[in-house]
């Protein structure tokens, strides 16, 4: 009996050293192998210390100058700069002084290869290396409530599939179908404007406006928002929203999702009860046949591409959910914003706004834009473009090495490194767009759709290679009625209590609404 006891003990005993050699394996020595053949390849950076790796440093607020854009902003309301790389990304922007525009810095235990450097971004990714790459598992597991296994995040055979069955509902015959939407929703809004400002208040935060009224548009053009089931998934996906974001999660650093139990048992339990309500959708979708012009139906209608057994196999109910999962999250939000900092920067420009109307008025037959008038709105795709070069709502890209890639003779990316593309820094440098980089110069972009920048993937607002957004048009529609709609209505002044501190929470968001003065325009 002594001896089964100690048996057990000592078996015990085994099992608990095992577990701590695998989670020292896990937590220091996998980690600082990998830095040490980084280090070797090359890639110098911040030494990390795991396993929070470069965690702690990048939690520090910032000192001194580079708090410069919110800074100005708060002594004078009436003006602000537009240099906010140091802003919102101060410890880039601290790193790059020493390591130049491509280093490793670590969240957590898992490495990343920060990138602002476009010939260097070409070179990793271009030709045949592009497959080599794929999504980080560290923000997949994260974000799954959200995106599941959608466009966003699959990768491989799967994307390419997924890709070629989506990409034709986004064509322009499908968004020209869409249009009536945006203006029914957006016209209740401006309508609920004309109220306040009869009321006798003039102030409004429009980024809360818009966001509210580019949720609805996308609700409406992905899976419809008619039917009381739509209303339900809507409400719930704003809620999933908020709660996935309410924690600051200490990505990368492992076991730490234990810290946030609560948060995460919300999103999960949201996120099913999501499933099940659009899996309803779906599935009477599918029963009613043909209907309807959301994304969604044309999904359902849509035959795969190709012949007899080659043919594509459509999207499965499963797969369809996700899918409207993903146009709801990654396409309201960016939208938005790119909607809510052209109005704030029209406010600061007069002159925009009226060039913009002129145009409008131009283009629009018999008081209103179709399609063909909104393709014509050339000045507002300039200011499109200026928008999301200075204020890009997607402010990073992220990829992760699927296997070890090399490049020439004697360069290797460890597989399992993930890769960070800073987009805010690559359309701040000065060195790729002169020195008038900080300025809101619309008229950069009346040569072309590079801006005059040096490097073709210097502006990068949708990304880059096979996985540009697949949304980009929708959005250009949607920009386009939204802000001619809202221009023809009203003018715009800043408000004296605006206060300009753009900050990361996933996208690049203003921090405080963006409170703006509005006027009718008779
Ligand atoms: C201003 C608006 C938008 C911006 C700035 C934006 C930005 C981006 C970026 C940077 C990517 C590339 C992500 C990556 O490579 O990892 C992307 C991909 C994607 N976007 Fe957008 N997007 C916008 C609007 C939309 C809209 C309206 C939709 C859908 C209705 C949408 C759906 C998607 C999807 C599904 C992908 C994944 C494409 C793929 O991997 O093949 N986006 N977007």
């Amino acid at each position: 009996m002594e001896l089964l006891l100690q048996l057990l003990l000592a078996m015990g005993g085994l099992l608990i050293c095992g577990f701590l050699c695998s989670l020292f394996s896990l937590l220091w020595l996998a980690p600082v192998g990998v830095s040490r053949r980084l280090r070797r390849n090359g890639f110098d950076g911040p030494s990390p210390n795991f396993p929070f790796g470069n965690l702690v440093e990048m939690s520090k607020k910032q000192h001194g100058s580079s708090s410069s854009a919110s800074a100005t902003a708060s002594s004078c309301s009436s003006s602000f700069t537009n240099d906010i790389h140091s802003t919102v990304f101060p410890y880039f922007a601290r790193w790059r002084k020493t390591f130049g525009k491509v280093f490793i810095y670590w969240l957590g235990t898992e490495p990343f290869l920060y990138i602002a450097d476009p010939e260097f971004l070409k070179v990793v990714t271009s030709g045949t290396l592009s497959r080599k790459w794929g999504k980080p598992n560290v923000f997949k597991k994260d974000r799954k409530p959200l995106f599941g296994k959608g466009l966003l995040m699959v990768e491989g055979g799967d994307w390419a599939h997924h890709r070629h069955i989506i990409s034709p509902a986004f064509s322009c015959t499908n968004l020209n179908a869409m249009i009536n939407l945006m203006e029914e929703s957006t016209t209740k809004m401006l309508d609920s404007w004309s109220k306040i400002v009869a009321s006798g208040q003039k102030e409004i935060d429009v980024e809360r406006e818009i966001t509210t009224n580019a949720a609805e548009i996308i609700a409406k053009t992905s899976f419809g928002l008619g039917e009381e089931n739509g209303v339900r998934v809507f409400k719930k996906l704003r809620r999933l929203q908020a709660t996935l974001f309410e924690s600051n999660r200490l990505v990368g650093v492992p076991f730490s999702n234990l810290l946030y139990l609560k948060q995460t048992y919300k999103a999960w339990r949201l996120g099913r009860e999501i499933d099940h309500l659009l899996l309803a959708i779906v599935e009477a979708r599918a029963r009613k046949g043909r209907g309807g012009q959301d994304l969604l139906s044309l999904l359902l209608a849509g035959e795969g591409e190709g012949e007899g057994k080659e043919k594509a196999r459509k999207l499965t109910t499963r797969e369809l959910v996700d899918e409207c999962k993903t146009f709801f999250f990654g396409g309201h939000e960016t939208t938005a914003l790119a909607l809510s900092w052209t109005l704030l920067l029209l406010a600061m420009y007069p002159e925009w706004q009226a060039a913009l109307r002129e145009e409008i008025a131009e283009h629009s037959a018999g008081g209103s834009l179709d399609s063909d008038g909104l393709s014509k709105l050339t000045k507002m795709s300039w200011v499109l473009n200026e928008v999301l070069r200075l204020y890009s709502p997607a402010p990073n890209v992220q990829r992760q090495a699927r296997e070890d890639i090399a490049i020439g003779e004697s360069l290797v990316i460890p597989k399992g490194t993930n890769m960070w593309v800073d987009v805010v820094g690559l359309h701040h440098d000065a060195s790729l767009w002169g020195d008038d980089v900080n300025e809101f110069k619309p008229e950069r972009f009346s040569a072309g759709a590079g801006g005059g920048c040096k490097h073709r993937m210097g502006f990068l607002p949708f990304g880059f290679g096979g996985r540009i957004c697949v949304g980009r048009n929708l959005t250009l529609m949607e920009y386009k009625i939204v802000l001619s709609l809202i221009l023809k209505r009203f003018s715009l002044q800043l408000s004296p209590k605006y206060k300009h501190e753009p900050r990361i929470m996933l996208s690049l968001r203003p921090s405080n609404g963006i409170q703006l003065v509005i006027n009718p325009i008779n």
